[in-house]
């Protein structure tokens, strides 16, 4: 399918504003008036400092907050919905069907003893209430759009004969079986070796511009930020320090902060580019 949405048009998929979440045992704000859009394949990066908030963000966007943290200003909508007036039944609905998210360790997320392609089957069979043969087919299909290789014999493989960035794969495949209109991956190739980040990060953009898929990346590495986001969020103590259009921000950082963390990027990226003369040296 192709899409006929201009990326980053449209109506937001995903509105999130002046969001403020709350841990309950001390009351301390964790996060504090975080707001973006979201429109069809547009693409949103949240960068910054370990325990910032950008898990949480996430989580609130899910509407899966971890027990002990709880959304105390702000709202969340998803394709127009309000996700504070939905009950259990519906926040489970609209989470695959519409929302749906990608982790970093995806072996955590899959079940050892079952194969995977059966996984990814029943997954479509819940979301979109096919019958076992059409969820199948549909699983089957769906092992070879996010580009496995050998998807026929992938499927009936268990977790541990994959390597991570096939597992990420089959997560990809079961986040997407229901045709989400947003995806959250939150450092989903942060445990993948650059090359096979370099694949997923492809296959993202590829569903994004075949899809309209819109999608949020959380990343500490700034280079998978530039490389997928139209916009970034810069965030620290539970708050946003710098947003605004990728390429400013990164080229272009106003807040010291920023600056500190494109800084030490190149200055990692120079490193690793120097190390092997300096070590002839
Ligand atoms: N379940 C929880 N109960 C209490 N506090 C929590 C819980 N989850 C997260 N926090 C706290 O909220 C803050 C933000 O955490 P969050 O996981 O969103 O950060 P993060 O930016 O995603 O960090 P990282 O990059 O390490 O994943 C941290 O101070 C963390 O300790």
């Amino acid at each position: 399918m192709t899409s006929t949405i201009e990326p980053g048009t449209g109506a937001p998929v995903l509105s999130v504003r002046d969001l403020h979440i709350r841990r309950t045992a001390d009351g301390a704000d964790l996060v504090r008036g975080i707001g973006f859009d979201l429109s069809p394949g547009g693409v949103v990066g949240i960068v910054g400092e370990s325990g910032s908030g950008k898990t949480l963000t996430c989580r609130a966007a899910l509407g899966v907050l971890p027990a002990g943290c709880t959304v105390a200003g702000g709202r969340v909508h998803v394709a127009g919905l309000d996700l504070a007036t939905l009950g259990a039944a519906e926040l489970t609905q609209l989470r695959g069907a519409t929302i749906s998210a990608v982790f970093q360790d995806p072996a955590s997320y899959l079940n050892p003893s079952i194969p995977v392609g059966a996984q990814v089957a029943e997954v479509v069979r819940v979301k979109k209430g096919l019958r076992r043969r059409d969820a199948r087919r549909d699983a089957a299909e769906l092992l070879a759009a996010v580009r496995l290789r050998s998807p026929g014999l992938v499927y009936g493989q268990y977790p541990h004969e994959l390597s991570g960035g096939m597992l990420q794969r089959v997560l990809i495949a079961t986040a997407i079986a229901a045709e989400p209109r947003v995806l959250i991956a939150d450092e989903a190739t942060t445990a993948l070796d650059v090359t096979v980040q370099a694949e997923i990060l492809d296959l993202l953009a590829d569903l994004r511009e075949r899809t309209g898929l819109a999608l949020v990346v959380v990343s500490h590495d700034l280079a998978v930020v530039a490389q997928l986001c139209d916009e970034v969020l810069v965030m620290r103590a539970g708050e946003v320090v710098e947003q605004g259009p990728a390429e400013r921000v990164l080229q272009h950082p106003e807040h010291e902060y920023t600056r500190l963390l494109v800084d030490e990027h190149e200055r990692y990226g120079l490193d690793r580019f120097l190390a092997p003369a300096e070590a002839g040296a």
